[in-house]
């Protein structure tokens, strides 16, 4: 979910699954805030996006949800297709047409594409257990709804939120009630939109962000290549 500048309409956020989005215009403030609300597949991220659009609405605060992958458009039907099983794609291309849709797919070199994209004003993300995730409904429908991937896809987003020096993360446990739960982001949104009105709009993956978060990667993978060497 994103909360941001009516302006601003090409939001990314850097990883996996599916986000839904949200934009915040305050005529009193000199802009509105970006956030992007992440998680694994079925963690409650549609769900808690339209709740807090219907309380941020009902506040009077103009708001406007932004999902990705954005399946209404052409990309995002091609999107659609590779995700439901329709066609096959090489890796490289997927990131790409996702980097085009509005957002990334992995870390390391693959970032290099959302150099520059706007960067969130907070990333909001809902903690969910693949056991936890796998028993709520139409788990399993899409190609990314396998139980190994979707434990890495968790490891991943842990990595980046260590990578991410520039965009505050919240950890919300998703295992919560769902009025637990928007009671969690409400607070963080409210922080977050004061914060954002004396900011500039940040951009994602600076240089200097994008070529440390690249040589931790490589130096991770170096690590684990050793260790399975030892282990074999
Ligand atoms: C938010 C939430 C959703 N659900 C169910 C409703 C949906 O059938 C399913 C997925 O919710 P959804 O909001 O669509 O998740 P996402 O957008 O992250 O994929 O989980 C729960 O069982 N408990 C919850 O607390």
């Amino acid at each position: 979910m994103l909360v941001t500048n009516p302006l601003i309409n090409n939001a990314a956020a850097a990883a996996v699954s599916s986000t839904t989005s949200l934009h915040h215009n305050n005529n009193n403030a000199s802009r509105g805030a970006f956030i992007v609300m992440e998680g694994v597949d079925r963690c409650g991220k549609t769900t808690q996006c339209g709740l807090l659009l219907d309380q941020l609405r009902s506040d009077n605060i103009p708001a406007v949800a932004m999902r990705f992958p954005d399946r209404t458009t052409a990309i995002g039907a091609m999107i659609n297709q590779y995700l439901t099983g329709g066609t096959d794609l090489d890796d490289r291309a997927i990131h790409l047409l996702f980097t085009c849709n509005g957002r990334a797919i992995v870390l390391g070199m693959v970032q290099q594409s959302d150099v520059g994209l706007p960067a969130p004003d907070a990333v909001i993300f809902l903690d969910l257990s693949q056991e936890e995730a796998q028993q709520r409904g139409g788990y399993g429908e899409e190609r990314y709804e396998t139980k190994d991937l979707q434990i890495r896809v968790r490891q991943r987003f842990q990595k980046l939120q260590q990578l991410d020096t520039q965009v505050p993360w919240h950890v919300v446990s998703a295992a919560q009630s769902i009025e637990e739960v928007q009671a969690d982001i409400s607070k963080i949104v409210e922080k977050t939109m004061a914060q954002a009105k004396h900011k500039k709009l940040g951009k994602l993956w600076q240089e200097g962000d994008y070529v440390a978060a690249c040589m931790q990667e490589k130096n991770k993978n170096n690590e684990e290549d050793e260790d399975s060497e030892k282990e074999n």
